[in-house]
């Protein structure tokens, strides 16, 4: 269905180019169907070489383009949708906007045009085709929601949201990936001061989180439940368990998923 349509992504960073690698291996589009935009074009020349299109002038790159996919920072996106307003046609364009604490409604109003604008919240995860996407854009026709429904499934998994909820997505999912990491550093930390070299301890930390998640996804149950699971009676999982939750492990990642989520929220607004 997406086979003939053309992209431009505005904002080929870390996100921008993960995407655009991704689409192409799922093999949902072709590079040549693909053009990336960033100020500074020399670390997109490699993916020039691959057959993508790569330029510096946004107007160019969505007169050329069906869909838009806005892949720059908050405070980089008033700018560039002022640039690009005068080339945007409403019957043709499709906005995607992967811009974090910005309203499908600020979009609108900034381009001045009644364009359809659909909101997604990838993850890094996306390089390799495991992101979690969350999707808000009720407002947009049914088959460009499946459109949008199209390009993310073939990078990972995707949730449909309501748009309040999307800076909670952001803390939760996008964020989440550095939260995530960041326990699997700590454990290694830990596996080191009892024994294992760093590198082993890495790795054996991230299998095991992996493990972790799998069983969650595999039997779609609890946390809870798997952990009932792994805590033998006066045994060692709980003891430690136990001692973490003391020192306010649980309370840390609630407590930090609430201030991104917050600071989500004003990314855009304090720009
Ligand atoms: N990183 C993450 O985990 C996630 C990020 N997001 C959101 O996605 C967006 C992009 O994030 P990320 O990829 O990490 O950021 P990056 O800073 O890596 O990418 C932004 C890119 O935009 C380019 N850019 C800046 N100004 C312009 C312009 N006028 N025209 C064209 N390109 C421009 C920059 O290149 P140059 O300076 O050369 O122009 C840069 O490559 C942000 O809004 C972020 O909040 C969403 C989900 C997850
Ligand atoms: O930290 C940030 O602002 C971006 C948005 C979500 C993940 N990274």
């Amino acid at each position: 269905m997406t086979e003939r349509k053309k992209i431009a992504i505005i904002g080929g960073g870390n996100m921008g180019v993960a995407l655009a690698n991704g689409i192409v291996a799922s093999g949902l589009h072709r590079a040549s169907d693909i053009t990336l935009t960033r100020r500074n074009l020399r670390s997109l020349e490699s993916l020039a070489q691959e057959g993508f299109h790569i330029t510096s002038n946004n107007e160019a790159a969505v007169a050329g383009a069906d869909i838009i996919i806005l892949s720059i920072l908050p405070q980089q996106l008033n700018g560039v949708l002022d640039a690009i307003a005068p080339v945007v046609d409403p019957q043709r364009h499709l906005f995607v906007s992967i811009v974090t604490g910005v309203r499908v409604a600020d979009i609108i109003q900034r381009v001045g045009k009644e364009v359809q604008v659909i909101r997604a919240m990838p993850n890094t995860a996306i390089a390799i085709r495991e992101s979690m996407t969350c999707i808000a854009g009720s407002m947009a026709t049914e088959e460009n929601q499946a459109l949008v429904r199209q390009i993310f499934q073939a990078v990972g998994e995707t949730v449909e949201i309501e748009e309040e909820l999307m800076t909670s997505a952001t803390a939760l999912c996008a964020c989440g990936i550095a939260f995530f990491l960041r326990s699997i550093r700590a454990a290694t930390q830990g596996g080191t001061e009892i024994g294992f070299h760093a590198g082993d301890a890495l790795r054996m930390a991230a299998q095991t989180a992996k493990g972790a998640a799998s069983l969650l996804l595999h039997f779609q149950s609890h946390p809870e439940n798997e952990i009932d699971k792994v805590t033998s009676p006066k045994g060692c999982t709980i003891a430690g368990l136990n001692e973490m939750e003391h020192h306010g492990f649980s309370s840390a990642m609630i407590k930090g998923i609430k201030t991104s989520s917050h600071k989500a929220e004003q990314l855009y607004k304090n720009e």
